[in-house]
């Protein structure tokens, strides 16, 4: 057995301390002053939370291990809070097979500090035409499906992707993204990316196939997962199918709702992703849609890649920027101690309304009978963003230098301690 002493928690949204017993993988009893004579960590007033999920990260195992590792990439999960993640198959190879999921979880499960969960690939390689087998690599294990990386470039592939997830009953994720729209962008079109010289991706290249992609969604009853929302037709889109029943939810980064186009002051790839930081509008309107629930939840696309490749120009280096240490300190402190949402709200949208929608085995709450899946924040002091404390591989942030609250003083995973701050 153990304790948590002194912990601050949310109960009815009021902070209250509280000491947490924890019986192996369980969470046993929450009380005031319980002086049991077990091991004990003094939590020093600071804010116990049940564990951060995000529904999308990279973690580039098999096939990229100089970007990240499953280990590695874990443990930068539990240094950011999260205890539940769900890993995106752009691999090598594709998890595009059942023997391939099974595999991939496999090894999630041995080389993972926090639970690792596995999207197989709507289709194989993540680009051919004709759909995977949905219905084994479910069976297998999978979680949800995704191209992500790519989006689904023909009408009647995403239908047969719907049909089959849907049958299968687990979540189809999109990444948006028309291929023949892109000629050659590399950030947001618009007046910065004039300014700078450097070529524009529209927004349409995102909303036209978000608006195909609803249409057959709502014909087929599947749940469609939007990953990455990034522009505000794209918003009003989600928001008008809700109205009319469509089974949608939708997840933003951090860094669409902290950063736009203008913030990108040179050649500087770090602030090189996919979908691109997009305008002010698109931001404020991405924010909104997260306040009034359009948008269901906080997703990092926690994408880690090299740091030669990333100090590459702008127009050769790869799309992606880590996110999985720096999201929860990053919208603390800028949505919640600035004014802009609760902290409840906050952590309603990177914890329950991921695990209601993806069904996960997770706990929202910290209660008896629950599982011990848990962090503690620090909301008091500020500490400045440092790559060099970094357990990710993936150096690759524009947030370096911010400073924040919310920095994470421990995580434990079932039951166990699996990160502390020194
Ligand atoms: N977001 C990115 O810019 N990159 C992601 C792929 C993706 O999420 O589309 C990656 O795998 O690096
Ligand atoms: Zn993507
Ligand atoms: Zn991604």
């Amino acid at each position: 057995m153990q304790l948590i002493k002194n912990a601050k928690i949310l109960e009815d949204s009021h902070l209250v301390t509280r000491d947490v017993l924890i019986d192996g993988k369980k969470i046993v009893k929450v009380s005031e002053n319980n002086n049991l004579k077990v091991d004990t960590f003094d939590a020093k007033g600071a804010f116990l939370s049940s564990g951060l999920v995000d529904v999308h990260v990279h973690f580039r195992e098999p096939g990229f291990d100089y970007k990240e590792t499953i280990a590695t990439g874990s443990q930068a999960a539990a240094r950011g809070g999260f205890t539940t993640v769900i890993a995106m198959p752009n691999l090598n190879p594709v998890p595009d097979t059942a023997e391939r999921i099974a595999a991939q979880i496999k090894l999630n499960e041995t080389n993972g500090t926090v639970h690792v969960k596995q999207y197989g690939a709507v289709s194989a390689d993540l680009i051919a035409s004709k759909i995977s087998d949905i219905s084994g690599m479910s069976a297998a294990g999978a979680v949800a499906f995704s191209n992500d990386g790519k989006g689904v470039q023909t009408a009647d592939t995403m239908l047969q992707a719907m049909v089959a997830a849907a049958k299968a009953d687990k979540p189809l994720v999109a990444h948006l993204e028309d291929d023949s729209l892109l000629h050659g962008g590399v950030m947001n079109a618009g007046k910065q990316s004039k300014k700078l010289e450097i070529p524009g991706i529209t927004g349409l290249a995102e909303s036209s196939q978000l608006a195909r992609d609803l249409m057959l969604a709502k014909a087929t009853g599947v749940h469609y997962h939007v990953a990455h929302i990034s522009t505000k037709e794209s918003v009003a889109l989600v928001r008008i199918a809700k109205l009319q029943g469509v089974n949608v939810t939708a997840e933003v980064s951090p860094h669409h709702l902290l950063l736009s186009d203008t913030d990108i002051k040179g050649d500087n790839a770090l602030f090189k992703m996919n979908p691109p930081l997009r305008s002010q509008a698109d931001r404020q309107a991405v924010l909104a849609g997260l306040l009034d629930g359009t948008i269901d939840m906080i997703a990092t696309d926690h994408a880690p890649h090299g740091t030669a490749e990333k100090n590459k120009p702008f127009r050769e280096a790869p799309f992606g920027i880590t996110g999985i240490e720096t999201s929860f300190q990053l919208l603390y402190t800028h949505l919640v101690r600035s004014g802009v949402m609760t902290l409840e709200t906050l952590l309603q949208r990177m914890i329950s309304a991921p695990i209601a929608s993806f069904k996960l085995e997770a706990p929202t709450e910290i209660k008896p009978g629950e599982t011990a899946d848990l962090a503690l924040f620090d909301l008091e002091h500020q500490k400045t963003i440092s790559v060099d404390k970094f357990k990710s591989k993936g150096k690759n942030t524009p947030f370096i230098g911010w400073q924040v609250y919310g920095n994470t003083l421990a995580t434990w995973v079932d039951g166990q301690l699996v990160y502390q701050s020194l």
